[in-house]
C-alpha cells in the first residue's frame, strides 16, 4: 500500500512524492521530507503528515504560521491528532494544490492482479486480507492488500442465491454498501461497496475494481457560450470533487441552465473543454460511456405510465442487463428514493416532488458517476423542496457528484459548495459561510434568519452595481478562487464503457413499441375515441354520399387525416425523453421506426374499421341493385365465352377496322391476343364458387370488374369479328378471375393503407420539425388540405389546369387515389359515356337509366335520365386524354322545317377517351406510378424526419 501526494508548484509544476509511513513535512525547509523549492524559502514547513498504523492511513496538520488551509474545499483547523485523509483528497495550502491518493495493491485473483473480477457460477467469492487468508479451499479468493489492516481475512462473501447475486458482511470493521453499513443484501447493477481502500462496483456480471479516485470529477477549462450574437457565457473554469453536491446559483437569466448544459455536454460549448472523470467530453458518445445523468427541468417521462413501468421500460432501454437485474437496480432505487408508497401510481397523479424523484430514478437506473439537475426543485413547496434537496445530499454521500442549478437559497447550507453566476461568468465558488463571508464580510448569522444573507447577496448581486466582470475579478484575487481552479493532475486512464449500458436495436425497438402500446391503453379513453373517430367519420361519410367512388376517395383523406393527427405531436410533445434517451445511446433510426410501425398499425387499424363502418352503412343505405340471376349467366359465359370456338373463314388484316383513329386501334390491338388453339371447353364453376364469387361482387362493387374481364371476341364497328394480320382471329384472352380479385382488392385496401401510412409518415416529419406541440397541430390542416384539393376527385384530373395536374401528381392522395382508381376499374369495359359535356361521363356498363317523376297540370309525368357510373371520376382519370378533353363529333341530326338541329350523344367515340367502348381496362402502370411516388414521400419524409431529429437532440 502506497500513498502519494501529487503538488502542483507555484510555477504551476506537478510532481508526485510517496509519503513514508512514519513523519513527513510539506514545504521548503531543508528538514521537509517532501521539499517544494518554488515556494519562498522563508514559508517554512506548511504541512505535517503523520502515518496511523491501527487505520492504516494518514491525517494531515498544518503547522503554525501556514495559514488558511482547505481540505476538499473546507477549512481545516489545527487539532493535536491530524485529520485523517481519504484517497483523492484535495488539499490546499499556501496557494499550493496537493492530491493525496492511495495506491493499494491490486486485487488478487487466483494470484494474478485484477481490475475485474467475475462473479462465482456456483459456491462462494470470498474478499479479505491476503496475509491471513485461511477461506475454505472450495471458495474462490480474491486478496487484497495486506498492509491494509481493516480489511479482515474474510471480509465479505459473495454468492449466487437463485437468480440473484448476494452479499454478505462477515468483517470486524464493517462494509459499507452505496454509504450505508449492512449485513447481508442483494447485490445489483451499480452497487459500490467499500473495503479499506478498495472501492468495488458491481456490474451485473462481474465486480469491477474502482481504482481511479479521479472517477466522477468535473473540470471545466474556459467555458464560452456564445448565442444570439450574445457571450451568455464568459470563459468560466472550475473543478469539482467526487461525491460533491454543488448548487450553481444567480439570478434569473443570468447563465446557470447554460453553464450546466455545457458541463454535462446536452448543449456543449462554443469554446473550451470539459473533463468528466479526467476524459474530455466530446460527444453523445462520451456523455454515456462517462456516465453523465442529467435530468432537465421539464420531466423526462411519459405521465400515463405507472412509477413501475416508466423505470422498467427506461431500465430496459438502458441497461443490457437480465430483466431479473433490472427489476433489483429498480426496486434499489425506488427504497432509495422513497418511492415506495407511489410505485404503482401512474406519473401524472404524483406529486411535483414525487415526478422529480421518478424523473431521477430514471437517471440513476444507469448508474452515473454525475449528474446534472436544472432547477429540480422549482415549483415545489418548500417541504417538498428540502426533502429533495436532502435526497440529492443523500445521492452524494453514495459516491456520485451532484450539480444543480437552483434559486433555493434557504436551504443552500445543504450543498457543499456554492458556484455563484453573474452575467455569464463565475462571480464565487465556496460553501454558503464562505459565501456570505466573501459578499457580506463575514455578517453575523442571528439564530432563525439563516437564509436572511444569502437573499442579500442575491439583492447585491441583482442592484447593477458591479458588472459581473468586476465580481469575477473580486473573486478570482481572494482566497476561495484556489478551491477552484481546476486541475491539471485529473489525468485519468480511458473509462472502459459499461458493456451493461449498450441495448441492442432490436431490444430498443420492441421497448419503444411497448411502452407506446402502454402511454396508448394507458388511458381507454383516448383509445376508445381513437377508434369512435373511425366509426363517427364512417357513419358521416356512408351518410353523405350514395357513391361508392366518393366514399372511397372520402375514406382516402381520413385515412391520411388520422395518420397525420396521429403523429403531430408524436416527437415535439416527447422532444425532451427522446434527446435524454437519445444521449443514452437510442438509435435515430430505431427511434423512428419505432413510431412509424407504431403509427402505422394503429392507423391501420382506424382505416380498417372505417372501412368496414363505412362500406356495411353503404350498402344498408344505399343498397346497389344486384341480379344474382344475371350475374351468374354472364359468370358462366365469362368462362365458357371464347375458347373451342370455330374459326368461319380467314380475312383481310383491312378488316381490324378499328372505331376511333389510329391511336385506339393500337390502343385495341394491345389488349388482343390470338386465341388458343383447340381446349376443350372449361367447365362451368361451381355453386360454392358462384356463391362466393356473388358475395365478394355485391360486398364490394365488384360486379362488372369479375364478369366483364373474361374472355371475348374482338368486334369491328359493323359487328363483324375482327382478325389479325395473319388472318387469325382475334381475342381478348381476358384476365383470369383471380387476378382480378387480388388486384382490385390489393389496390383498394393498398390505396387505403398506403394513405394512412403517408398520413403518419407527414405527421412525423411535421412533429420532427416544429418548435411546439401547437405548431405541429396548426401544420395539420395545411397539409390535408391540398390532399382534398388535389386529390383528382372534388375536381377530376382532366379538368385541372395543366399547372394544377402537373402539382397533383405529386401530391399523395393524388397517388393513393390512384391506387384506388386502378381497383375500381381494372377488368371492366369502357362503357358509354354522355357526349355533351366537356369532360365526357360514364354510364352504368348496361346503359341503366334513372327516372324522375314529377306532377305536372295533374298528370304523373317521369323521365328517363341516363344513370352515371359511381365510378365515373376514376374513369375520368384514368380513360380521358386531358389535353383534348372536350374533342369530340357530335352527331346531328337536322329536323327541316323547324329549323332546329338534334344532337345526339355519341355512345361509340369520343377522341379524348383513351379506350374503345368494349376495351376491358388492364393497365396497372398509374398504380405503379402511383406507388412509386407514395414510395418517395415515405422516403423524403424518412430523410426530414430523421434530419430533424438530428438536428432536435442537442437541443441546441
Ligand atoms: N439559444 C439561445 N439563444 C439566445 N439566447 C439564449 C439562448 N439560450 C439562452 N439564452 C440567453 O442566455 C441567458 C442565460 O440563459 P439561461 O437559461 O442560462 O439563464 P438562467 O440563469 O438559467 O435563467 P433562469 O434561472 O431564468 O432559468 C438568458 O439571457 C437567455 O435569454
Amino acid at each position: 500500500m502506497l500513498a502519494r501526494l501529487t503538488v502542483t508548484d507555484p510555477n504551476g509544476n506537478r510532481f508526485d512524492a510517496e509519503l513514508p509511513k512514519d513523519l513527513a513535512t510539506l514545504g521548503n525547509s531543508p528538514s521537509d521530507k517532501i521539499r517544494v523549492t518554488a515556494l519562498p524559502p522563508n514559508m517554512g514547513s506548511l504541512l505535517e503528515f503523520a502515518f496511523q498504523p491501527s487505520r492504516s492511513t494518514w491525517t494531515v496538520r498544518p503547522l503554525p504560521n501556514t495559514g488558511p488551509v482547505w481540505l476538499n474545499g473546507n477549512e481545516l483547523l489545527p487539532s493535536p491528532g491530524g485529520m485523517p485523509l481519504q484517497s483523492g483528497d484535495e488539499i490546499r495550502a499556501a496557494g499550493l494544490p496537493i492530491r493525496f491518493q492511495v495506491a493499494p495493491a491490486p486485487p488478487l485473483y487466483n494470484g494474478q492482479p485484477v481490475t475485474t473480477i467475475p462473479m462465482p457460477a456456483k459456491g462462494e467469492l470470498v474478499i479479505g486480507r491476503a496475509a491471513d487468508a485461511g477461506a475454505a479451499p472450495s471458495a474462490v479468493r480474491v486478496d487484497l492488500d495486506a498492509d491494509d489492516h481493516r480489511v479482515s481475512s474474510e471480509h465479505v462473501k459473495i454468492r449466487i442465491e437463485g437468480k440473484e447475486a448476494v452479499i454478505e458482511d462477515v468483517s470486524r470493521l464493517g462494509t459499507t454498501l452505496n454509504g450505508s453499513a449492512f449485513s447481508k443484501a442483494p447485490l445489483v447493477y451499480g452497487d459500490r461497496f467499500q473495503i479499506g481502500y478498495y472501492v468495488f462496483e458491481y456490474d451485473g456480471r462481474s465486480l469491477r475494481w474502482l481504482d481511479d479516485a479521479s472517477s466522477g470529477t468535473i473540470e471545466a477549462i474556459g467555458l464560452v457560450r456564445r448565442a444570439g450574437g450574445r457571450t451568455i457565457l464568459n470563459k468560466v473554469s472550475m473543478h469539482i470533487r467526487p461525491g460533491e453536491f454543488v448548487g450553481i446559483l444567480g439570478g434569473s437569466g443570468q447563465g446557470k441552465s447554460t453553464l450546466l448544459n455545457a458541463l454535462c455536454g446536452i448543449v456543449p460549448a462554443s469554446e473550451g473543454e470539459v473533463r468528466i472523470s479526467g476524459q474530455p467530453l466530446t460527444d453523445r458518445k462520451s456523455i454515456r460511456d462517462l456516465g453523465v445523468g442529467y435530468v432537465p427541468q421539464d420531466d423526462i417521462v411519459h405521465k400515463e405510465l405507472t412509477v413501475d413501468d416508466a423505470l422498467l421500460l427506461s431500465g430496459r432501454l438502458r441497461l443490457n442487463l437480465p430483466l431479473a437485474a433490472i427489476k433489483a437496480r429498480i426496486d434499489r432505487i425506488i427504497d432509495q428514493l422513497g418511492l415506495q408508497p407511489h410505485r404503482h401510481k401512474r406519473v401524472y397523479m404524483l406529486s411535483g416532488g414525487q415526478r422529480k424523484r421518478v424523473s431521477i430514478g430514471i437517471e440513476l437506473l444507469s448508474n452515473p458517476s454525475v449528474l446534472f439537475l436544472d432547477e429540480p426543485s422549482s415549483g415545489l413547496d418548500p417541504a417538498t423542496e428540502e426533502n429533495l434537496m436532502s435526497l440529492l445530499q443523500r445521492l452524494a454521500l453514495t459516491g456520485i457528484t451532484i450539480v444543480c442549478t437552483t434559486h433555493v437559497l434557504q436551504k443552500a447550507y445543504l450543498f457543499d459548495r456554492l458556484l455563484f453566476i453573474q452575467d455569464g461568468r463565475l462571480v464565487f465558488a465556496g460553501n454558503s459561510d464562505e459565501a456570505r463571508a466573501h459578499f457580506l464580510g463575514g455578517e453575523t448569522v442571528h439564530p432563525g434568519q439563516v437564509e436572511a444573507p444569502l437573499e442579500k447577496i442575491y439583492a447585491i448581486l441583482a442592484d447593477g452595481a458591479h458588472t459581473g466582470e468586476q465580481l469575477e475579478q473580486a473573486f478570482q484575487q481572494s482566497p476561495y478562487a484556489a478551491s477552484v481552479t481546476p486541475r491539471q493532475d485529473v489525468v485519468a486512464r480511458p473509462v472502459k464503457p459499461d458493456k451493461a449500458r449498450k441495448v441492442p436495436s432490436l431490444v430498443s425497438l420492441y421497448i419503444l413499441l411497448k411502452r407506446q402500446w402502454k402511454v396508448l391503453i394507458a388511458d381507454p379513453l383516448n383509445l376508445a375515441f381513437l377508434l369512435a373517430q373511425a366509426v363517427v367519420i364512417a357513419v358521416l361519410i356512408a351518410w353523405v354520399s350514395d357513391d361508392i367512388g366518393m366514399r372511397m376517395f372520402l375514406a382516402v383523406v381520413a385515412s391520411m387525416w388520422f395518420g397525420c393527427s396521429n403523429a403531430a405531436q408524436q416527437i415535439i410533445g416527447e422532444i425532451m425523453i427522446f434527446r435524454r434517451e437519445r444521449v443514452c445511446g437510442l438509435g435515430l433510426q430505431t427511434y423512428y421506426l419505432s413510431k412509424g410501425m407504431f403509427l402505422c398499425a394503429l392507423t391501420a387499424v382506424q382505416t380498417l374499421l372505417l372501412f368496414a363502418c363505412a362500406h356495411t352503412l353503404g350498402h344498408v343505405w344505399h343498397p346497389e341493385e344486384f341480379n344474382r340471376t344475371e350475374f351468374d349467366r354472364r359468370l358462366t359465359e365469362r368462362v365458357t365465352a371464347v375458347a373451342g370456338r370455330e374459326d368461319p373463314a380467314p380475312a383481310n388484316d383491312d378488316d381490324f377496322d378499328v372505331v376511333g383513329g389510329e391511336e385506339e386501334g393500337a390502343a385495341a390491338k394491345k389488349t388482343a391476343a390470338v386465341a388458343p388453339k383447340e381446349q376443350a371447353p372449361p367447365a362451368p364453376p361451381s355453386e360454392g364458387t358462384k356463391n362466393r364469387l356473388a358475395l365478394i361482387s355485391k360486398w364490394f362493387y365488384l360486379e362488372p370488374n369479375i364478369v366483364e374481364s373474361g374472355p371475348r371476341d374482338l368486334l369491328l364497328t359493323n359487328g363483324e369479328r375482327a382478325r389479325g394480320k395473319d388472318g387469325k382471329l382475334l381475342t381478348f384472352s381476358g384476365i383470369p378471375i383471380s387476378k382480378v380479385l387480388v388486384t382490385t382488392l390489393g389496390l383498394r385496401f393498398g390505396g387505403l393503407l398506403a394513405a394512412a401510412m403517408i398520413g403518419v409518415v407527414l405527421g412525423l416529419t411535421i412533429s420532427a420539425l416544429v418548435r411546439s406541440p401547437t405548431q405541429a397541430v396548426m401544420w395539420v390542416p395545411l397539409i390535408l388540405i391540398p390532399q382534398i384539393l388535389f386529390g383528382g376527385f372534388v375536381i377530376p384530373f382532366p379538368e385541372m389546369t395543366k399547372s394544377a395536374r402537373a402539382f397533383s401528381q405529386m401530391v399523395p392522395s393524388f397517388a393513393a387515389q390512384r391506387l384506388i382508381d386502378v381497383s375500381h376499374v381494372f377488368g371492366r369495359a369502357t362503357p358509354f359515356f354522355a357526349n355533351r359535356t366537356k369532360t365526357p361521363v360514364f354510364l352504368t356498363p348496361d346503359g341503366a337509366k334513372e327516372t324522375v317523376k314529377w306532377q305536372a297540370r295533374g298528370e304523373e309525368l317521369n323521365q328517363d335520365y341516363d344513370k352515371i357510373s359511381p365510378f365515373n371520376r376514376s374513369m375520368q382519370n384514368l380513360l380521358v386524354y386531358p389535353e383534348i378533353r372536350g374533342q369530340h363529333k357530335q352527331e346531328t341530326t337536322p329536323v327541316s322545317g323547324t329549323f332546329t338541329t338534334i344532337i345526339r350523344d355519341s355512345v361509340k367515340k369520343r377522341d379524348d377517351v383513351m379506350y374503345l367502348k368494349g376495351t376491358i381496362f388492364s393497365n396497372l402502370h398509374p398504380a405503379a406510378t402511383a406507388a412509386l411516388t407514395l414510395a418517395a414521400w415515405a422516403l423524403l419524409g424518412y430523410i426530414l424526419t430523421v434530419g430533424g431529429l438530428a438536428f432536435k437532440q442537442s437541443g441546441s
